[in-house]
């Protein structure tokens, strides 16, 4: 079971929702997680299912951000504000951190998003499952 995590930005929640209607065929059948605010936005939406985290500025993206620790995510859409100051930069910082520390696919913006996701859909991310079966020592 793929799990996947989406983050957006304020400014950037409405290009999220409209990625989870494009696309929603294709989460249906994944575990979704998110931060607060992003997760809510999308279920207003979508019929997706969506674990959600704490808000971002109150501990959501280190949340999601345990589990990438844990090997327990296999994509990460982060819309991420590139103009505007967050309070939780340091985390934010974090999370993209970790994964690369753990080589776990990460889109930043729509485009990487939607190559991606098309990428996942077509069964392009097969490879994760065999890292999954092959991870030392995890729950
Ligand atoms: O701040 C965020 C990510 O850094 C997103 O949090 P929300 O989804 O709760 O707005």
């Amino acid at each position: 079971m793929m799990n996947i995590a989406f983050i957006a930005h304020d400014r950037k929640k409405e290009d999220i929702v409209n990625l989870a209607i494009a696309y929603e065929h294709v989460f249906m059948d994944k575990k979704l997680y998110s931060t607060g605010t992003t997760g809510a936005r999308i279920m207003e939406s979508t019929n997706l299912n969506i674990h959600r985290f704490l808000s971002g500025p109150l501990g959501g993206d280190q949340q999601i951000g345990a589990l990438i620790a844990q090997n327990e995510m296999d994509l990460v859409i982060f819309l991420r504000d590139p103009l505007m100051a967050q309070p939780h930069e340091p985390d934010i910082t974090a999370l993209l951190r970790l994964c690369d520390v753990h080589g776990i696919p990460v889109a930043t913006n729509m485009a990487t998003a939607e190559i991606l996701i098309r990428a996942l859909d077509r069964g392009d991310f097969a490879w994760r499952e065999l890292v999954e079966q092959n991870k030392p020592g995890l729950a």
